[in-house]
């Protein structure tokens, strides 16, 4: 049985009624196979399974698409229902932030200003605000969250480990369609053409993986991303460092669909060094 609590206050009763451990997955709604996978992966190693649904102002610049990101509550609650969440916390910006803009937010840091954060300013600060808040309300043991977002992903470990929260962040795999094209709440805005075009993501970032020297990584990618509007095509350590040493190294992707914007990312196995960044 899947409640659903919209308030501070029924979120603290239902999370001291939670006997063991506790996991909890954030999620923004218009749930997917990729939100599934999470929710299955805390499954697995909590009691309790906490998600939370909440499209957050603060992470969404003044023309991105706040108004029109899918919101789809009632499907999504069968989602996690059907994945045997135990609690939803799906509470309105009101009760998220009862004194409207917060005065204090969580500073990503230089890794909140480059790739995405170059791109979207103040969307990190606006991410690990409201996961700062939501880890705080929740209390849990194990929080997990896709690849998919990497740098998000990072940031969040960065955040949990420089200021202390105390609770496991588990990096869940990018589902795909058998396509390849990376599950997203936004591939729904796509037209069919777009759709197509935006094929060319995965199958640069499979072609870039399958080069072991960066330059060869980069152009192998590069050659896939013709025509498409690119904001970014970026080769960075698995930790977003600048200067991929040899090992595992990250390809980040970013492009413009019409109207819409897609990110994508896979590990990259690499023989030499060098950090490279290309628009
Ligand atoms: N394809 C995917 N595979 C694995 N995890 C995913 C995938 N898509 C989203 N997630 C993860 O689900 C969590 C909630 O993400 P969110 O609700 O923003 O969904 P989204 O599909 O990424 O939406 P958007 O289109 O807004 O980026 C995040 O941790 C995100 O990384
Ligand atoms: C982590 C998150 C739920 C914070 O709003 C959001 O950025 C997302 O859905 O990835
Ligand atoms: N999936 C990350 C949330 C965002 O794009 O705002």
């Amino acid at each position: 049985m899947t409640a659903v609590v919209r308030t501070r206050e029924e979120l603290a009763q239902a999370r001291a009624a939670a006997q063991g451990s506790v996991a909890v997955v954030m999620t923004m709604g218009a749930l997917h196979e990729g939100h599934a996978t999470l929710l299955r992966e805390a499954r697995k190693h909590a009691d309790v399974v906490l998600a939370t649904i909440f499209v957050n102002p603060l992470q969404f610049g003044p023309n991105e698409d706040l108004a029109r990101y899918p919101r789809t509550f009632d499907a999504d609650v069968a989602v996690c229902a059907a994945e045997g969440v135990d609690v939803i916390f799906a509470p309105t910006p009101e009760v998220m932030y009862p004194y409207g803009q917060p005065q204090v937010t969580v500073h990503p840091g230089p890794l909140g200003e480059v790739l995405e954060g170059a791109v979207r300013p103040g969307h990190f600060a606006g991410v690990l605000t409201v996961v700062g808040k939501l880890l705080l309300l929740t209390r849990p043991d194990l929080a997990f969250f896709g690849e998919k977002d990497y740098q998000q992903l990072t940031l969040i470990k960065a955040m949990v480990h420089d200021l202390e929260l105390g609770v496991e962040i588990v990096g869940v795999p990018t589902v795909r369609e058998a396509d390849g094209l990376a599950l997203s709440s936004r591939n729904r805005y796509l037209s069919e053409a777009e759709r197509r075009a935006a094929l060319a993501l995965s199958r640069a970032l499979r072609a870039g993986a399958a080069e072991r020297d960066p330059g060869a990584v980069l152009a192998a990618a590069r050659a896939e991303l013709t025509g498409l509007d690119v904001d970014y095509l970026a080769l960075r350590g698995a930790d977003l460092s600048e200067d991929p040493a040899g090992g595992e190294a990250r390809l980040l992707v970013a492009a413009r669909l019409g109207t819409t914007r897609l990110i994508d990312n896979l590990p990259v196995h690499l023989d030499g060094t060098t950090e490279k960044e290309t628009a």
